[in-house]
């Protein structure tokens, strides 16, 4: 085995013992997760609240989308800038993806089954919002783990009144021999917070701070939390967002899922995490402004052009 394999992202256990604020559980996983995103950008988080059946539909949901004609996925459009189907890129011939916007809703995952199947689909829908009711939770904790570990525990409130929440679709075609394995080149998320789930088959990759690339075991009860540039830019630079590809390395179809979350209005880097170590890096900004300005880029910018001081 080679040293870069045995490399390891930091895994972080969300237990009913630990998920109660106050305890000294629940502080002590708040430095956890503090530590693993200052130092590495991502953690796994052993989530026990996604029922078996409930992540066997979701993904059973995603090998039916993926199965209808791509005129039918093209119907996936959005607005807001990113929240689309994606796909038939020549640099990335073996993966598409699709968008739905405020999947715990109702009436938003209702929308989104009736364009894609226009008879309607109720099992796709209720998977689709099942899935996305824990994980958007999780999302929660971990934000709210975050900000109390600053001592911003406030900003809690405002997070989980102004996040939208969207859930993607990822699959990839096996590669044919001689066609490239890049399931998805390497960048960071224009989120706040990404939380990706593999479907049985791997191939997420995410970069270490000394540029090590690290596998991310596909694993049914495992769930990636990563740092996007939205993030980083609130923390003043104390978190870095988080690179990740994915290598196709098994000769198979592979699904994943991802819950990514934005902050709406103008989000203020905070006073409490500015200081001589960390002078002040970034002006205030806007999520969707931040996605808008690297969609209609050729090549891509940095975020310091965006919005850095
Ligand atoms: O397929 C995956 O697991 C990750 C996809 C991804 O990183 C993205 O589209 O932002
Ligand atoms: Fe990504």
């Amino acid at each position: 085995m080679s040293l870069e394999s045995q490399v390891k992202l930091p895994v972080i256990e969300f237990s009913d013992e630990n998920l109660k604020p106050g305890s000294s559980a629940w502080a002590s996983a708040c430095t956890d997760v503090r530590r693993a995103l200052e130092e590495c950008g991502c953690f796994e988080a052993k989530f026990e609240k996604m029922p078996r059946q409930v992540r066997d539909a979701a993904f059973a949901g995603a090998e039916e989308l993926f199965g209808l004609p791509t005129e039918v996925k093209l119907r996936n459009t959005n607005d807001k800038p990113g929240f689309h189907y994606f796909g038939q890129f020549e640099f990335m011939p073996l993966y598409e993806s699709l968008a739905v916007e405020n999947p715990t809703s109702f009436d938003a995952t209702s929308n989104f089954t009736r364009l894609m199947w226009p008879d309607g689909n109720d099992r796709f829908r209720e998977s689709a919002q099942s899935f996305s009711e824990p994980v958007t939770e999780l999302d929660r904790i971990v934000a709210r783990m975050l900000f109390e570990s600053y001592g911003v525990g406030h900003y809690y409130d405002y997070y989980s009144k102004n996040t939208c929440y969207l859930l993607r679709y990822f699959g990839y075609r096996e590669p044919m021999p001689d066609q490239t394995n890049a399931g998805i080149l390497p960048h960071t998320d224009k989120t706040f917070f990404s939380i990706l789930h593999q479907g049985d088959i791997g191939g997420l990759m995410v970069k270490m701070k000394d540029g090590r690339w690290v596998d991310v075991p596909a694993s049914p009860t495992s769930f990636v939390v990563m740092a996007g540039d939205a993030l980083m830019i609130w923390s003043n630079d104390r978190i870095q967002s988080c690179y990740h590809q994915v290598i196709m390395k098994e000769k198979k179809r592979r699904y994943s899922l991802g819950i990514f979350s934005f902050v709406n209005g103008t989000i203020h880097i905070p006073e409490e995490l500015v200081d001589e170590t960390h002078p002040i890096r970034y002006k205030s900004f806007d999520n969707f402004e931040l996605l808008k300005f690297f969609s209609s880029k050729q090549k891509m910018p940095l975020i310091k052009d965006f919005c850095g001081i």
